[in-house]
């Protein structure tokens, strides 16, 4: 709606009103007036939907009403969080001059603009985690991003040149709330494939050097060149212009190269689900969950971000690792330590509020608390006999000074409020004492006027109160009335059963009480406001005990993890050869309640075999086994202990993992596509000292290109990268590449089969395996028999109908497994019930060991279609076993159940179009996916089940 075009006919406050709007066009302009914040124009009527208020009118001067809506000012806290938790800005003016004043309309101006990315408040920042704004820019050729979060002070600098990837996988590390830079940086990370974020993305330009001068030593700024330099003016630039307040917290930079820490795309770090769970992206489950105990806020942000950054110098790991060891080897030490860290409050947080000038004398005095506890821990760390803890606090200044001074002048336990006084301890302030003095003595005064009141009128009732209308007054009940002395008393209030009165001593007395009290509380609140200002003076030095603080829980948290787990330090080595005896899924092992989590050996080196092409049944271990080793390796490369009884683990620069599906989160592009995508940025960014997870690689298409591609990539892993890899893969075709390529090893999951049972032994042994018990896991999912014994069905047509040997990436039909005994009594029951004309457990060498050959259940199939040549339900299964029906896409809504519905069919086999039920439609769809995920095998029970099925038909 345009409401500008009748500007010269608004009121003077609805023409102010539009003259801030235009200051603050992407935010809700939150206009003070009186105890509201209204919104007016199109703001009101989004605001009023968002938010869902009421929405009225307001006579402006225009033609028609002007749309308002309006939340109360003491309230506005919720509203704003609400708007910013849907990515929405809020300005908030108020009025910045006295109304008494004022000529004309009161003054206002925008006082700050809350961003998602802004946001200070407690209640939108929603507990430990980090809030990141981000900056990003391109100068020469270059990347840079800058990334603060404003509520803690930190703030970190790189860049990257000329790879947008690279970017985008750097702001997926920060996972910011807001975005702001080059519009063509933004426009390109949106359109990369991990992009998948709804957060506003604002274009801003960069203003002078002065703000990074104000902002950081001249030592800081010598180190920030380019890119990078331009990163944190625009950012720097951005928030002066919506916080409109110096950021005295933000005064340390932390500039980082990319080679200093292992690069982890997002799919990866989604993958290996390193904060947070694929499934419900709760943190319950990830690796950061798992390796938490840390006592402290600021520890918890530290471990994630260790998580989000393994690092690659060895020294560094070394060092982490030596401190973890301390504390893993030390209980009672660990002990300590954690005793210590549990009050300590989120220091980062605290100095955040102090900067922003919104920190309450309850922060104030849990800033003294926690700061209290810093000697001990100093303490405790220079007697711990490691040498990286002696140094972490050899040369820390815990801030005692500090804490005494707020003890000094703040009470222990002080009020929320800052305007109701009994903030500021005795003796501190002589004056204040005083007029407190003044205070109690008016107040013990009035108590005595009660009482001589009381003696004098004989009304033993009578009461001395006090209300914020009338001040200070006596209280008679309406029966004692006629008591009262004539003349003395002033009638103030009447009650429905007593009536208030004042004298002239009362009021005399209370001016001098209220006016102490006035005074007390600006007395009271000036001394608070200094005391924050010159705590203002040494945020520096408070972030940088907040950083050792932080430092120390994360040690101590991954020693605690690591004791309890029983996980061993790992040697890190900057060779090629990785060697993990025992490993175990840190998680998946921790989720388990009652079985043992199976170890597994894992030995990719030089000598032996740098790629494992692992085989094996569904649901035998293969994707626990692969994640495992990612975690190992990350966990390693943090300084954390592992999972196993004993590892080495190479410095790896780049772990890339292509595991599952990702389609949820990019519109547009298929499974397959983003598959290829991934596996394009894998060929073109790893190196030799990359680790390389591929599950099940090429099964997004038909059979016989999906192997061949996964074969091509294999060959390029192995010959152009040389790179460590873990590829799995239900193509046990693949198997014969382990002759051609030099490095590359066969490796399956084993398992135990018992008539009709497959126990997974979870155990990676060596050579390649041959079915895929796709079917059979099925079942074990709970699908309805009917399409367990029609899927065993066409496997078996299927089976028959290949090509014996169709060249090296051709699929190829997989042996069956050894059937037990119980399998050849079926058979033998088979032919009995059926009446076959041949005999099923003698056709050949295995029939006679009891498997059950494709040839031999073909001809059970003629058979039984010969006899019921006749028969409607027989002849329909012949021909949906002859014909094969590619179903793009199933009509849902249009056909009711036993409705029919028209298919093409795309195969050449398929002579006409088939007309079938939805409920068949239904079926084969169903079966399709059973058959691409590559059901190649039978059992003799299920080959049983099969005729039993026939049977049933046939009838
Ligand atoms: N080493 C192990 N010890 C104990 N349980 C395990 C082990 N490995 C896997 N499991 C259990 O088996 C389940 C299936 O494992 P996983 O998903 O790794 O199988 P998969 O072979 O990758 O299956 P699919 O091919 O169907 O994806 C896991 O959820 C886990 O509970």
């Amino acid at each position: 709606m345009k409401w500008g075009s009748q500007l010269a006919t608004y009121t003077p406050m609805i023409q102010q009103y539009l003259e801030i709007k235009k200051g603050v066009p992407d935010a809700f302009l939150f206009f003070r007036l009186g105890d509201f914040y209204e919104m007016f124009f199109d703001d009101a009527i989004q605001a009023a939907r968002e938010l869902e208020i009421t929405l009225t009118g307001r006579e402006g001067g225009g033609t028609e009403k002007i749309p308002m809506c309006g939340v109360p000012y003491h309230a506005a806290d919720n509203y704003i969080a609400r708007l910013i938790e849907k990515g929405y800005k809020v300005a908030i003016c108020e009025q910045v001059e006295d109304p008494a004043h004022a000529k004309g309309v009161v003054r206002r101006e925008v006082v700050r603009t809350i961003t998602p990315g802004t946001v200070m408040e407690e209640k939108t920042l929603n507990g430990k985690g980090n809030n990141f704004i981000g900056a990003v820019v391109e100068q020469a050729g270059n990347y840079g991003i800058a990334c603060s979060d404003l509520s803690t002070g930190e703030l970190y600098v790189t860049s990257f040149p000329g790879a947008i990837a690279s970017l985008l996988d750097e702001v997926n590390v920060y996972n910011p709330a807001e975005l702001v830079g080059d519009q063509h940086v933004l426009t390109q990370l949106q359109e990369g494939s991990s992009w998948g974020r709804n957060v506003p993305l604002t274009s801003w330009e960069e203003c002078g050097e002065e703000l990074l001068e104000q902002q950081f030593s001249q030592d800081q700024l010598d180190q920030l060149s380019g890119a990078r330099r331009r990163a944190v003016k625009v950012l720097l630039c951005y928030l002066e212009d919506t916080q409109k307040r110096s950021l005295k917290h933000l005064t340390i930079l932390n500039i980082y190269e990319p080679k200093q820490f292992m690069v982890l795309d997002y799919y990866t770090r989604r993958n290996l689900e390193l904060t947070e769970t694929v499934r419900d992206r709760s943190k319950k489950g990830s690796l950061l969950w798992l390796l938490d105990r840390t006592q402290t806020a600021m520890g918890t942000r530290l471990l994630r971000r260790w998580i989000d950054k393994p690092l690659l110098s060895l020294k560094e790991i070394q060092e982490r690792q030596d401190a973890v060891e301390a504390l893993y080897k030390n209980m009672i030490l660990r002990d300590d330590m954690r005793r210590e860290l549990q009050p300590i409050y989120d220091l980062e947080r605290l100095v955040g509020r102090i900067s922003y000038g919104n920190a309450n004398a309850k922060d104030l005095h849990a800033l003294k608390l926690s700061l209290r506890r810093v000697p001990t821990l100093a303490e405790l760390c220079s007697q711990s006999g490691a040498p990286v803890l002696e140094r972490l606090v050899s040369k820390l200044d815990n801030c005692e000074d500090l804490a005494d001074y707020i003890d000094t002048v703040l009470v222990d336990d002080p009020p929320l409020s800052l305007r109701e006084g009994g903030l500021i301890r005795a003796g501190y302030d002589s004056y204040l004492d005083q007029l407190r003095e003044a205070s109690a003595n008016g107040k013990r005064w009035l108590a005595d006027l009660e009482h001589r009141e009381r003696e004098a009128t004989g009304i033993k009732n009578l009461k001395i109160g006090f209300n914020k209308v009338f001040g200070y007054y006596l209280e008679v009940s309406k029966a004692n009335i006629g008591s009262l002395p004539e003349g003395r008393y002033e009638r103030k209030q009447t009650l429905a059963n007593a009536e208030r009165y004042v004298t002239t001593e009362l009021k005399e007395k209370e001016r001098l009480i209220l006016e102490a009290e006035e005074k007390m509380v600006d007395l009271e609140y000036s001394r608070f406001l200094e005391l924050r200002d010159y705590l203002m003076d040494h945020l520096t030095r408070l972030q940088k005990v907040a950083a050792v603080v932080a430092e120390l829980d994360v040690y101590q948290s991954l020693a605690q993890v690591s004791a309890e787990q029983r996980y061993v330090k790992p040697r890190i080595a900057e060779g090629y050869d990785l060697h993990i005896e025992e490993g175990r899924h840190p998680v998946v092992e921790a989720m388990m309640d009652d079985v043992p989590f199976i170890a597994n050996r894992t030995a990719l080196n030089t000598e032996e075999q740098s790629i494992l092409l692992i085989t094996g049944p569904n649901m035998a271990g293969k994707s626990t086994y692969m994640r495992q080793v990612a975690l190992i390796v990350i966990m390693a490369q943090i300084g954390c202990f592992v999972p196993a009884q004993s590892a080495t683990i190479p410095l790896t620069d780049r772990i890339f993992t292509r595991i599952g599906a990702a389609d949820d989160l990019i519109g547009g592009q298929s499974t397959f596509m983003v598959e290829m995508k991934d596996i394009q940025i894998m060929t073109e960014q790893a190196t030799a000292s990359s680790l390389v997870i591929i599950d099940e690689l090429g099964r997004g298409t038909s059979t016989a290109e999906g192997m061949a591609i996964a074969q091509a990539v294999i060959e390029y892993v192995h010959g152009s990268i040389g790179c460590k890899a873990l590829v799995s893969t239900h193509f046990h075709e693949l198997a014969h590449l382990s002759e051609s390529l030099s490095s590359l090893a066969n490796a399956r999951m084993a398992v135990e089969e018992s008539g009709e049972q497959v126990t997974f032994l979870r155990k990676l042994v060596p050579g390649a395996a041959d079915t895929s018990y796709g079917i059979y896991c099925a079942q074990l999912a709970g699908l309805p028999d009917m399409i367990i014994k029609r899927a065993y069905h066409l496997l078996d047509s299927e089976l028959q109908n290949k090509p014996a040997a169709a060249g090296a990436v051709m699929p190829q039909l997989p042996a069956r497994p050894e059937a037990s005994a119980s399998a050849v009594q079926a058979g033998e029951q088979a032919e009995e019930e059926f009446d076959l004309p041949f005999d099923l457990g003698e056709t050949d060498d295995q029939a006679a060991r009891g498997v059950m050959k494709p040839q031999v259940m073909q001809a059970a199939y003629e058979a039984l279609h010969n006899r019921s040549a006749s028969s409607a339900p027989a002849a329909t299964l012949v021909k949906e076993q002859e014909q094969e029906i590619v179903q793009e896409s199933l009509p849902e809504e249009s056909a009711t159940p036993g409705e029919v519905v028209q298919l093409s069919i795309f195969e050449e086999a398929a002579p006409a179009p088939a007309v079938k039920t939805k409920h068949q439609l239904h079926e084969e769809q169903v079966i399709k996916q059973l058959k691409t995920a590559d059901l190649f095998n039978m059992t003799p029970m299920q080959a049983m089940n099969l005729l039993n099925d026939l049977k049933q038909k046939l009838k």
